[in-house]
């Protein structure tokens, strides 16, 4: 009766509570579009790496928040929807606690280095959208592209498990084996990873001490590298003068047409060094398709010529050479995707067959295989595949060696890839430098022992009663 006594309590008394979960919101406000992400993990745990899942994303209608420097007002509206919809996924009773982050990207900067007075009614109309929902709004503000990098870097290797990986007696001593991430906005993009070799500028190193182990990152964000930025910078090389108004541009499909205002495309600070005063108003873009002569135009914006480091990517900046595996996402991705190219396996020059392949094929064609796909992200396909594979290969120095470290990602267990993960973590102070303490045994394995302890118990006070009315037993000496 005892033992069952025992056992019974045992096994009530370590039942896992009721999960109590907790909640955060990040806004991401980049420069083509604001999304809306939702977290959630279970409260007793919040320490443990791996524990936080995104539960919710909700794309925002319309661009970015950058987009309403005419209008500031309607940059807080246009959150509203998905804002509401935050609203119906978080348990009410959690949403008073319940974080929400605001974070803009190089949309903003671009804004702010335009007009910061501008900038700042955007962020003060979104942040009065945000301060009027029932959660716990903690900010907007628009984030540094260290940041950017640095939080994108977390994000991933938090989501692939790599920091657990790493801490722990073994894992310390052990080469750090994260990943190295890539960021390719519409208006800014962001190379980081953990480097050996020393880091010659200070604006691009970073020290992480994160679950007992320290990590040397190198990071540098472009701004105006962002694929929609480089497009801008792209097409603005060749804005013929006033008496023609007709660009053949190679980096559409042939039988493409667009018509560009000037004023549009000049608006960005991007394109401040290549204006012409003689531009006509507004310019047709004709496609004509053609890989070689667009890698050879979209070449032209990474200057290659000085470098005051050991060693430098391109514009000058220093850069350490790659080390380890890379995850790259947000634009790569996309791009990668519909091209059909995110598989490891598929060596640089097949991927540059394809992007070629889908740059000579008539627009007709394409737009008669992909109706429902969004006539802008479709036009640009073969800009951007020829786009990426020249910021990695001339400007980050990728090659056919290890090209095959670079993994194409969207999502990575059910979160998408990005920096807003590693921004939440790093503000909720969920990343402790030190590895949290975890009992030596899982709940799990406690019970079993338990159980098992208290049957050989019972045994042992079975066989004692047992042999007790058997006096021979004492004398073979059972117990
Ligand atoms: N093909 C495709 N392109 C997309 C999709 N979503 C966004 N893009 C484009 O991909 C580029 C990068 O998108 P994001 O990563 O969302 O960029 P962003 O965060 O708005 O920009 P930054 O502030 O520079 O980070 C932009 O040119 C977008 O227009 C998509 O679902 N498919
Ligand atoms: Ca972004």
């Amino acid at each position: 009766m005892g033992a069952v006594a025992l056992i019974t309590t045992a096994v009530v008394q370590n039942k896992p509570l009721p999960k109590n979960m907790k909640y955060g919101i990040v806004l991401d406000a980049g420069s083509s579009h604001t999304s809306v992400y939702i977290y959630e993990w279970p409260a007793e745990k919040e320490n443990d790496t791996g524990v936080v899942q995104q539960i919710d994303a909700c794309k925002v209608d319309g661009n970015g928040i950058s987009s309403y420097a005419h209008d500031p007002p309607v940059a807080g509206l246009s959150l509203q929807k998905c804002m509401d919809k935050a609203r119906e996924v978080i348990p009410e009773q959690q949403q008073r606690e319940t974080p929400v982050y605001l974070g803009a990207t190089a949309g903003m900067r671009l804004l702010r280095l335009n007009n910061a007075t501008l900038a700042d009614e955007v962020l003060s109309s979104v942040g009065s959208t945000l301060r009027s929902y029932p959660f716990e709004f903690q900010g907007a503000r628009i984030i540094t592209g260290q940041e950017e990098g640095a939080y994108g870097w977390i994000t991933i290797n938090y989501l692939l498990g790599n920091f657990l990986e790493n801490s722990g007696w073994l894992g310390r001593l052990k080469q750090s084996a994260t990943f190295g991430a890539l960021d390719l906005g519409g208006a800014s993009t962001q190379i980081t990873f953990v480097s050996k070799k020393e880091i010659e500028s200070q604006e691009n190193s970073l020290h992480f001490r994160l679950y007992g182990k320290s990590y040397d990152v190198y990071t540098h964000s472009y701004l105006c590298y962002g694929k929609d930025q480089a497009l801008r910078r792209q097409i603005a090389y060749t804005i013929p003068d006033a008496n023609n108004s007709t660009i053949l541009d190679p980096c559409f499909n042939s039988g493409y047409r667009r018509n560009t205002s000037t004023k549009d495309l000049y608006s960005s600070p991007c394109i401040a060094q290549q204006r012409i005063s003689t531009a006509p108003s507004n310019i047709e873009i004709k496609g004509t398709g053609n890989y070689q002569l667009c890698k050879q135009k979209v070449e032209m914006i990474f200057n290659k010529t000085q470098c005051t480091y050991s060693q430098c990517s391109f514009n000058g900046i220093f850069q350490p050479n790659l080390e380890g595996e890379f995850g790259a996402f947000s634009a790569y991705y996309f791009v990668m995707d519909f091209l059909k190219l995110t598989n490891e396996k598929i060596s640089l020059e097949r991927v540059k067959e394809a992007v070629k392949t889908h740059c000579s094929r008539p627009w007709e064609e394409v737009l008669k295989e992909f109706p429902k796909i969004k006539e802008k992200y479709l036009s640009e396909y073969c800009f951007s595949g020829t786009y990426i594979l020249s910021l990695l290969e001339n400007g980050f120095g990728f090659n056919s060696e290890n090209w095959k470290d670079i993994s194409f990602l969207g999502k990575i267990k059910g979160s998408d890839a990005g920096w807003t993960l590693g921004y939440m973590l790093n503000l909720t102070n969920m990343i402790p430098a030190e590895l949290p303490y975890s009992p030596p045994l899982s709940h799990g394995s406690y019970i079993g022992l338990m159980v098992f302890f208290s049957i050989l118990l019972v045994f042992i006070i079975l066989t004692c009663w047992l042999s007790l009315r058997k006096p021979k037993c004492l004398q073979k000496g059972i117990i």
